[in-house]
């Protein structure tokens, strides 16, 4: 790079030519003040370099976006959204098709959906979309650089055009012309100055940031960076798309760094919101350090979390602990939907803890709820006599599952006689909770040429359970087809809780190549594909349930056992205490809403909406005291009791 002293040699000049030298004399030279064509000539070598130093940053820009880390989890994401689109779309249908009653269409669409439940995105397909992508981006970078160089040539050879040269001196002057203000915008070179200060500004030392607070006293080295860069957010985030963000002084918490980021210009919290993965490149986050950006108090704010620290939590299960654990990163509760679900993890991941917080949950559920449990191993259930139905040997495994056939075949023949699609659990007949524990004992137990045919029972229970309020929940400590999971229960159990695996193999097949539990903690930490929760969020702690003690302070409970239909209590018990309730509150009145009807019950709002549409009562509106309201009307929920008397 010039500098100033450069223009001593160049003014130098030889007052007489080599030719005219006298013999046996020196030459020499005399400096004298630089003529116009020197500082001509010293103003241009400032300007190429500004010009180079705007190539230069072209170029990183360029180059990371082509390389971006994040655009196999973009493409990823592209697909997901697009099965979940296809999903909601034959969703929509087949709820059209449920009221029309087309049990053709019902049935198609039903295995449409079930196919779209199941699909996931494929790796290898990922990988040719980003590298198709990545090849797109080049191409579009490169499109310009290539055409300013090699048209203008291809002109003169092809047409003897020679003005199309022009676009080089145009295009170098344009680059200067940015490459000074880059410069100048990052304080390195004032407008005037030389081009001395093109050098990068030197960053702040580490542990000094601007502005930093007296919270970041006591930040770890990990901290300690972070806090660096962030003190060098101008630097940092030049040309990546983050003009108009200005980050306050950060402050050091329970759970990490945070930082309010004010928005400016054509900059929102919004798009802010899309720029995650540049403001993460400008920090320099490490990839185990999660980040999220909320809006912030202010409508111009965005927060910025850097999750560096994991507070203490107490994890304890006790009655009332909502889900089966909480999000690692935001401490609230995990709620996974009812319904079928596979459980995997190798040994020592947590298995048996997660399932005694699922069987205590749901024991101590507010719904009417019974808990089966098939246990080959036997160890565990001694804590669960006396609460459960208990499961351990070949002969009372069959003895129970046939039970359940019969059960699953009488809810059937109750819901189509009283017209509904699916069960509202009663006192006498529950919503069940088949816990199968170590799945692959299951599979190397089954022996269908000697009548022990376990897969074939647990099948229809896992295909047809959930709508008849019969839920499997399959665990297991090799997620792999056939051994760990047989090849008919795979493809309904789409609903996974994962625990850590064994490899990326075993991670693979149970959730897909986008997913990382071989990567989790052994014990207790998982992931889960179902309730909202993706393969980018934090990791489910969840609940210690692992003191015995804790499962047998349990309350005692009748073991479920099969009641023959003409043994059941006669109606009208059987109404549902939902339809009960509402029927109760509406009483005088052209109807009740649903959190009225929740109130009532100490059911969440969620499931009374659930129970009511099970026993085939819709939300509707209807006018009280002059008001109109949305809830469920008093004739329908009379029509629906009448259903039960018939
Ligand atoms: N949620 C949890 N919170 C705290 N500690 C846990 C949790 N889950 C498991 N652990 C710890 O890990 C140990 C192993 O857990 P667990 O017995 O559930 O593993 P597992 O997957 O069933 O293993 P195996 O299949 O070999 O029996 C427990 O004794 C407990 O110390």
């Amino acid at each position: 790079m010039p500098d100033q002293d450069d223009t001593i040699t160049m003014g130098v000049v030889w007052e007489a030519g080599a030719s005219e030298a006298p013999r046996g004399r020196e030459l020499v030279h005399v400096p004298r003040p630089a003529p116009a064509a020197d500082r001509l000539r010293a103003a241009a070598a400032t300007w190429n370099t500004y010009a180079a130093l705007a190539w230069s940053r072209r170029w990183q820009t360029a180059e990371a976006y082509v390389q971006d880390p994040d655009l196999y989890r973009e493409t990823v994401d592209a697909a997901r959204e697009e099965i979940r689109r296809e999903r909601a779309q034959v969703a929509k249908k087949l709820d059209k098709a449920r009221m029309r009653k087309d049990e053709a269409q019902v049935r198609l669409l039903s295995e449409q959906l079930q196919d779209l439940e199941r699909r996931a995105p494929s790796a290898l397909k990922m990988d040719a979309l980003t590298l198709k992508a990545r090849s797109g981006r080049l191409a579009r970078q490169a499109a310009v650089p290539a055409a300013i160089t090699l048209g203008p040539v291809a002109a003169l050879a092809l047409a003897g055009m020679w003005w199309p040269l022009l676009a080089w001196p145009a295009a170098w002057v344009w680059l200067a012309v940015q490459g000074h203000g880059i410069a100048v915008a990052e304080g390195a070179v004032s407008a005037a100055e030389a081009p001395a200060a093109v050098e990068p500004a030197a960053a702040p030392p580490p542990g000094a940031p601007r502005g930093a607070s007296s919270d970041s006293v006591g930040a770890s080295e990990q901290e300690t960076a972070i806090l660096g860069h962030l003190a060098d957010w101008d630097r940092r985030s030049a040309g990546r798309g983050l003009d108009g963000v200005t980050p306050a002084p950060p402050s050091l918490d329970s759970l990490g760094i945070r930082v309010v980021l004010a928005t400016s210009g054509r900059m929102t919290p919004e798009k802010l919101g899309k720029r995650l993965p540049e403001v993460r490149a400008a920090l320099a986050l490490p990839r185990g350090v999660r980040a999220d950006l909320s809006p912030g108090d202010v409508g111009d704010q965005a927060v910025l979390r850097i999750r560096t620290r994991t507070p203490e939590r107490d994890m304890t299960w006790r009655p009332g602990r909502a889900g089966i654990g909480v999000d690692s990163d935001t401490g609230r509760p995990v709620v996974l939907p009812k319904g079928r679900m596979l459980i995997a993890g190798t040994s020592g991941a947590g298995k048996s803890v997660l399932l005694r917080v699922v069987m205590a949950e749901a024991l101590c559920a507010a719904e009417p709820t019974a808990v089966v449990y098939i246990d080959p191993k036997g160890e565990e259930s001694g804590l669960w006599r006396g609460k459960l139905r208990c499961a351990n040997t070949v002969d009372e495994i069959l003895a129970v599952l046939a039970e359940l056939d019969a059960e699953s075949d009488e809810r059937s023949a109750i819901m189509q006689q009283r017209r509904v699609s699916s069960w509202a659990p009663t006192e006498e007949r529950p919503r069940i909770v088949v816990v199968v524990d170590e799945g692959a004992e299951i599979v190397s137990m089954d022996a269908p040429q000697d009548d022990v045919d376990l897969i074939r029972r647990l099948q229809p229970l896992a295909t047809m359970g959930r709508s008849r309020g019969i839920d499997l929940v399959w665990a297991t400590q090799k997620p792999l087809l056939g051994s760990g999971i047989p090849s008919q229960l795979n493809g309904v159990m789409q609903d996974k809780v994962v625990l850590k695996t064994a490899g990326r193999n075993e991670n693979n097949q149970v959730l897909g190549a986008d997913w990382s539990s071989h990567e989790l903690e052994l014990g207790g930490s998982a992931l889960a594909n179902t309730g909202g929760r993706g393969p980018d969020q934090a990791p489910i702690q969840v609940w210690d349930l692992s003191d015995d003690a804790a499962v047998l302070a349990l309350p005692d409970a009748q073991p479920w056992a099969h009641r023959p239909a003409g043994k059941q209590p006669a109606e009208p018990e059987g109404i549902p205490p939902v339809l009960a309730a509402a029927l109760a509150l509406s009483e005088g009145a052209r109807g009740v809403t649903g959190p009225e009807i929740a109130d009532g019950c100490g059911l969440d709002l969620v499931d009374v909406q659930e129970a009511l549409r099970a026993v085939g009562v819709l939300g509707d509106r209807f006018t009280r005291d002059g008001v109109q309201v949305r809830g469920y009307r008093r004739d329908a929920l009379e029509e629906a009791s009448r259903r039960y008397a018939q």
